[in-house]
């Protein structure tokens, strides 16, 4: 189980702000952004989010739907917003789970469908030196 578990590419790093409006202009006109997508929202995860595409990786803007969003307190704690998360791929999410539980680290609920389409579940920032981190199953056809 545990010996063919390996951490693929990272997929995006998390960022989470108090406005998605204004990151997207930061993005757009401090840095030249071209390829943004359409805000969406993913009420299951608690977020509206979109996509800044760059040549090897995204940075994923989101923002909190509502109090109950898991990153209404970090909003609270960071207004201005900041880093949230990275978010590194795995072949199967069921056998990152099993592996991240017998290695003792906390996983954050059951494997739910993420922004991609695939499953993800998070590992408690505890376990990652004060990072939260994102398992992502790589999209099929993308191995
Ligand atoms: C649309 C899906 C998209 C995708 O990629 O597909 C996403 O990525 S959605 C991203 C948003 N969803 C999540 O983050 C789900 C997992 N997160 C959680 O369950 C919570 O955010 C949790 C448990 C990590 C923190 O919850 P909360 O902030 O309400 O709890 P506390 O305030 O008690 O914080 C506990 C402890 O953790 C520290 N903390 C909180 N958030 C982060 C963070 N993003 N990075 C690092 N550390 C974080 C917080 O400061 C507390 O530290 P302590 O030392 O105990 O004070
Ligand atoms: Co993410």
């Amino acid at each position: 189980m545990a010996e063919d578990f390996k951490l693929g590419p990272l997929n995006h790093v998390g960022v989470a702000v108090p406005s998605l409006p204004d990151a997207i202009e930061t993005y757009k006109t401090l840095y030249g952004a071209t390829d943004i997508t359409e805000p969406f929202d993913m009420p299951a995860q608690g977020v509206k989010v979109c996509f800044v595409n760059l040549p090897n990786s995204q940075i994923e803007l989101i923002e909190p739907l509502n109090e109950e969003s898991p990153i209404h307190n970090f909003i609270q704690k960071n207004p201005k917003g900041g880093q949230h998360h990275v978010c590194f791929e795995v072949a199967d999410i069921h056998q990152a789970v099993e592996v991240m539980k017998t290695r003792g680290a906390t996983v954050l609920g059951e494997p739910r469908i993420g922004a991609h389409g695939t499953p993800i579940v998070f590992v408690h920032p505890k376990n990652s030196n004060g990072v939260l981190v994102e398992l992502m199953e790589t999209p099929k056809g993308d191995h």
